[in-house]
């Protein structure tokens, strides 16, 4: 697993090379720095990212490759997070915090699986094939974004709001990673219907606060980064959306969970709540006996 999570950081580096556009336009090497600056920065991001992905070509074969090329893509937008976040105006900083947040929520997912339950690791471990529906929310909010942006530009300039929405955002993936690492190998992306001798129930760390940390800090993540946006159409659709995805992950898991560990689980679903608002999960009724 060493071997994974060395290429996944070599790849993420790389990706994240971009910003050494900052050098190009300070040494006036590159095209002259001016008015059309942002111009410029998306000529170089391009020819990086295609002179890296040949680079990437040469160097990783196979599987190596398939890790590389996604953690080299999730990197080159972290490092477009930084370069739009350092050009003026604010309005499209903004946009560049988002990224940031974004490919970093990506990267560390996989860079934790790694780490704590590698025999879990896949290329799937990056979560960039979610779901459809995660894709096309994220699409609605770039298309909000920048429609708002250009119709209603002054008050994209709502940068102290931006900045809970970054905060709400930090909190939100600290809850979630605290959670991946109480929970190490009993820790699934993917919600699992058959017990495996070696999951344990835990109750321990962070999920003494809450049932669901993860989904905690997902959920306030993902409604975050609509603040960061200054979204407010897709802030309430992310609110809504994420609610209710949690709302059926939670009961199916937990209706799982009970079928795993039975009255353990029940007592420990008595003393601590799911963390999520309004959300109780699964209801359990024991069965009456007739007599
Ligand atoms: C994506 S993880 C989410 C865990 C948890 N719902 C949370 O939000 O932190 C889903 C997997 O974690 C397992 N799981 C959930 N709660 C657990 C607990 N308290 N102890 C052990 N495994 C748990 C489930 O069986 C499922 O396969």
């Amino acid at each position: 697993m060493l071997k994974e999570i060395s290429i996944s950081i070599q790849g993420f580096l790389l990706g994240l090379g971009v910003v050494s556009y900052f050098f190009f336009e300070c040494t006036h090497l590159y095209l002259p720095a001016a008015e059309w600056e942002r111009e410029n920065a998306l000529i170089y991001c391009i020819l990086f990212y295609i002179c890296v992905n040949i680079f990437l070509f040469v160097l990783f074969r196979g599987d190596d490759w398939q890790v590389a090329v996604r953690a080299c893509f999730i990197g080159n937008f972290f490092g477009i997070g930084i370069i739009i976040s350092a050009l003026p105006p604010w309005s499209y900083k903004l946009f560049g915090f988002y990224l940031i947040i974004l490919s970093f929520f990506h990267f560390s997912e996989y860079l934790l699986t790694a780490i704590t339950n590698p025999s879990n690791l896949s290329l799937d471990s990056f979560l960039l094939n979610h779901s459809v529906s995660y894709w096309v929310a994220a699409c609605c909010s770039w298309i909000e974004f920048f429609l708002e942006r250009w119709l209603l530009t002054s008050y994209k300039e709502y940068w102290y709001v931006s900045v809970i929405g970054i905060i709400i955002c930090i909190l939100g993936e600290i809850t979630r990673k605290l959670a991946m690492i109480t929970a190490n190998t009993n820790f699934n992306h993917i919600v699992q219907v058959n017990r495996e001798e070696s999951h344990e129930l835990v109750t321990w760390g962070i999920y003494r606060l809450f049932r669901h940390p993860s989904y905690v800090g997902w959920f306030w993540w993902s409604v975050g980064t609509q603040i960061v946006l200054l979204n407010p159409i897709c802030f309430i659709g992310y609110a809504i959306t994420s609610w209710y995805f949690f709302y059926v992950r939670v009961y199916f898991e937990e209706m799982m969970l009970i079928r795993f560990f039975g009255q353990k689980y029940v007592d420990y679903k008595r003393k601590v709540g799911t963390g999520l608002p309004f959300i109780s999960g699964y209801y359990y009724k024991p069965v009456e006996s007739p007599n």
